[in-house]
């Protein structure tokens, strides 16, 4: 069970080309991910995101602030005890970086012939780690004789040889079609219910943190913008970056172009209502409608899941006398979280 704090952490790279700038690529994040947790880190391309997993298993130095990973200070360790600390961070990649020269076996027993572990107890090790994946008959296959997929299962045993502690998966679904993709984030799961493993995982698939991850991190030009728990965050965003992310996965109000072409169908007053996991009981809005003589058509949006609660945004265009609307959204919006389309 292992405990990842970054305090404070910044990384700033000299500037290329003279008199340039210095590019702050991390820019004094604080991140406490708990033992056991899947926390996701998310944000556009160039966000600072690798950079940032670079820091955290030590490939790089921060520039300053502080990194523990359990008891180990990352950020003032020699590089000597630095490299058997990494023997305690697994890490799996989008493009897999496996030996394609070697067979399935080779590729998952290398952590264990670095770490001087002895031949009967590795090949005991590989075999019960490739059943893990649900490769245990592809031992002897070549890695580029294997689907995306499966060259991602190789990967995750790799990741696991040497028991680590934290797993940091960077981006490590984005080469995958969507199908195969729900397999891999199915199998961190297990890694995660099964080994308490903590999983730190980057990503730009909202997919991904909707999936499976208990906390989430929003990183914007270096800057950790967002954080808390992923229904919370991303039920009620707080930054640009974050409502972006949201109205790529999430059902959202409708947008101005969209709204247009709403309007010239529907006549009616348009509503958008907010459903937070329970908070307000849909029946009780249509109850509500109907005991008022107002008529009501869904046309846009939806109920999702969100880190396994529903969230949803409906909108509603009510139809019938003024009045009676007047009188319907003054009722609904002292129960729900409603906004008139203006
Ligand atoms: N070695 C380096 N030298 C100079 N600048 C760098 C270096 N590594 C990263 N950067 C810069 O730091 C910023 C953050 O890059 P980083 O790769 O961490 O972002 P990211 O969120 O992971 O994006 P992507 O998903 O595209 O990799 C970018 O502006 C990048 O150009």
């Amino acid at each position: 069970m292992t405990r990842v704090q970054m305090i404070g952490v910044s990384k700033r790279y000299p500037g290329r080309g003279k008199g340039a700038a210095q590019v702050v690529a991390v820019d004094d994040v604080s991140i406490d991910v708990a033992s056991g947790e899947i926390h996701a880190i998310i944000g556009y391309s160039g966000a600072g995101k690798s950079t940032l997993l670079r820091l955290v298993n030590g490939l790089e130095r921060a520039s300053s602030g502080r990194i523990l990973v359990g008891d180990d200070e990352i950020t003032s360790l020699p590089e000597a005890r630095l490299r058997a600390v990494r023997g305690r961070i697994g890490m799996i990649f989008q493009q897999f970086n496996l030996f394609h020269s070697k067979r399935v076996s080779k590729n998952v027993e290398y952590p264990l012939v670095v770490a001087g572990v002895s031949p009967a107890e590795r090949k005991r090790r590989v075999a019960e780690l490739l059943d893990f994946v649900g490769l245990g008959d592809k031992a002897e296959a070549y890695t580029d004789q294997l689907s995306g997929g499966q060259k991602q299962r190789v990967g995750i045993a790799r990741a696991l040889a040497t028991n680590p502690g934290v797993l940091l998966a960077d981006e490590a679904t984005s080469a995958l079609d969507p199908q195969t993709s729900q397999e891999v984030l199915a199998l961190l799961k297990r890694v995660n219910d099964e080994f308490g493993i903590t999983i730190i995982l980057i990503t730009h698939e909202m997919e991904v943190v909707r999936g499976i991850a208990d906390r989430v991190t929003v990183m914007d030009g270096g800057r950790a913008v967002e954080q808390g728990g992923v229904f919370d965050v991303f039920s009620s965003p707080q930054t640009t970056t974050t409502r972006r992310f949201v109205s790529s996965a999430l059902p959202t109000e409708p947008q101005a172009e969209h709204l247009e072409q709403l309007r010239e169908r529907h006549r009616g007053r348009l509503v958008t209502l907010t459903f937070r996991d329970g908070d307000v009981d849909q029946p009780v809005v249509f109850r509500t409608l109907a005991e008022r003589g107002v008529g009501v058509s869904i046309v846009h949006g939806g109920v999702t899941d969100v880190g396994g609660r529903s969230f949803g945004k409906l909108t509603l265009e009510l139809i019938g006398d003024d009045l009676r609307v007047e009188h319907a959204i003054a009722a609904l919006a002292q129960e729900t979280d409603l906004e008139v389309l203006v």
